[in-house]
């Protein structure tokens, strides 16, 4: 069996990050197979961005190591794309050109196909300016997935758009992360989003990964009992933390490897 075959494809392995003296993430302890979804929760500011940060090797660990298929990151990998809150579009190009920035020419056709898969096939000569919201944040997430990547970074891409897009983006992500084979990490503010998507919920507190739980439901998944009970878990987690400090909780779980 080669090395690949038995090793997590991302391994976030003691990272801890400072700012200035001010320590943001401690002894962080991650692993993630390929074709994973994992969402990252926890209080605003409690580090999540940070964290994804460090899986995009946009920034660098204080000390500990992000590998990803082995490799330990330096920079941000060819196989990586990120999406943001903001669609970041070029309001001078079009809807096409937009999402060819970042491919190669002869994968040029790659383009249109992502932009028929988020839906938007028709719109493609269109300006950015004239799309709404949602429409755009599609038009970045057949940005993202054009050059087919294989690791998806979501930096709570759906915070800004109406409850109903919302969800229409949500089931729209689940489509593309099983047809596309990706492993995908989301940091979101809500629960709900993180037990709709994700194989695990990471709940990060004071620094440090507090919860991983496996949510169990079947998919696609509508909102019943079973729902309510892994939102109730992590959401009562949240409100209501316990007597010990979140490092005597991360000491306690040995390892968050599957
Ligand atoms: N480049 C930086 N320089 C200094 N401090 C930073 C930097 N980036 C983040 N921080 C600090 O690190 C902490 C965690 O920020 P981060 O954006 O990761 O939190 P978050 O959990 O994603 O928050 P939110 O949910 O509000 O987006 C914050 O206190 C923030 O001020």
């Amino acid at each position: 069996m080669s090395t690949s075959q038995i090793s997590p494809f991302l391994q976030v392995d003691g990272v801890q990050k400072s700012y200035d003296q001010r320590t943001i993430l401690s002894d962080i302890n991650v692993n993630v197979r390929q074709g994973e979804f994992v969402a990252i929760v926890g209080r605003s500011g409690c580090g999540k961005s940070t964290l994804l940060r460090l899986i995009a090797g946009l920034e660098a660990p204080s000390s500990g190591s992000v590998m990803l298929d082995n490799r330990k990151l330096g920079s941000t990998a060819p196989e990586t794309r990120f999406l943001f809150q903001e669609a970041r579009l070029l309001p001078w190009k079009s809807v096409l050109d937009n999402v060819r920035l970042g491919i190669p020419d002869k994968n040029k056709e790659d383009a249109r196909q992502s932009l028929r898969n988020v839906g938007l096939g028709e719109r493609e000569g269109d300006w950015p300016g004239v799309l709404s919201g949602g429409q755009k944040q599609r038009v970045a997430l057949a940005r993202a997935l054009a050059s087919h990547p294989r690791l998806l970074l979501l930096d709570e891409p759906l915070g800004a758009l109406d409850a109903l897009t919302r969800i229409e983006m949500q089931q729209l992500i689940e489509r593309l992360w099983v047809e596309e084979g990706l492993t995908v990490i989301l940091v979101t503010h809500d629960v709900s989003e993180a037990v709709a998507l994700a194989d695990r919920v990471l709940l990060i507190e004071d620094g440090h990964i507090t919860m991983d739980t496996r949510i169990t439901l079947e998919r696609p998944r509508i909102r019943d009992s079973g729902f309510a009970h892994f939102e109730n878990l992590i959401l009562n987690r949240l409100l209501t933390p316990p007597q010990e400090t979140p490092q005597q909780i991360a000491q306690k779980q040995i390892s968050f490897s599957i």
